[in-house]
């Protein structure tokens, strides 16, 4: 998988509500209501991680979940990382 242009990454985050490049890396902060929202969040979430075989970093303090997501294997930021970014999306 090639890694996405500098162009292309500013293209796909004008449709990825919340997300920005920090560190070469796709990134957003979701806040949730509770912790249980938060977790069920990364429940319904993970089935779909699966589903594409790309893993996110993520950390979870309480009802807030800091995600960035990069393509190990192709070193920056692809297609799928943007496709996870939109999937994360519309689950919050
Ligand atoms: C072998 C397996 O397909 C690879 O290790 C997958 C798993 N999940 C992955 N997730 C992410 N974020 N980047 C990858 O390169 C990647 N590769």
């Amino acid at each position: 998988m090639m890694r996405l242009s500098q162009l292309d990454i500013e293209e796909q985050l004008k449709n990825l509500s919340g997300w920005s490049v920090v560190n070469e890396k796709l990134h957003k902060e979701f806040q949730f209501e509770s912790f249980n929202q938060a977790f069920g969040f990364m429940t319904r979430a993970a089935m779909e991680i699966e589903k594409m075989n790309h893993h996110p970093e993520w950390f979870n303090v309480y009802n807030r979940i800091t995600i960035e997501l990069t393509t190990h294997d192709a070193g920056g930021i692809t297609k799928n990382d943007v496709n996870l970014a939109k999937i994360l999306n519309s689950l919050e």
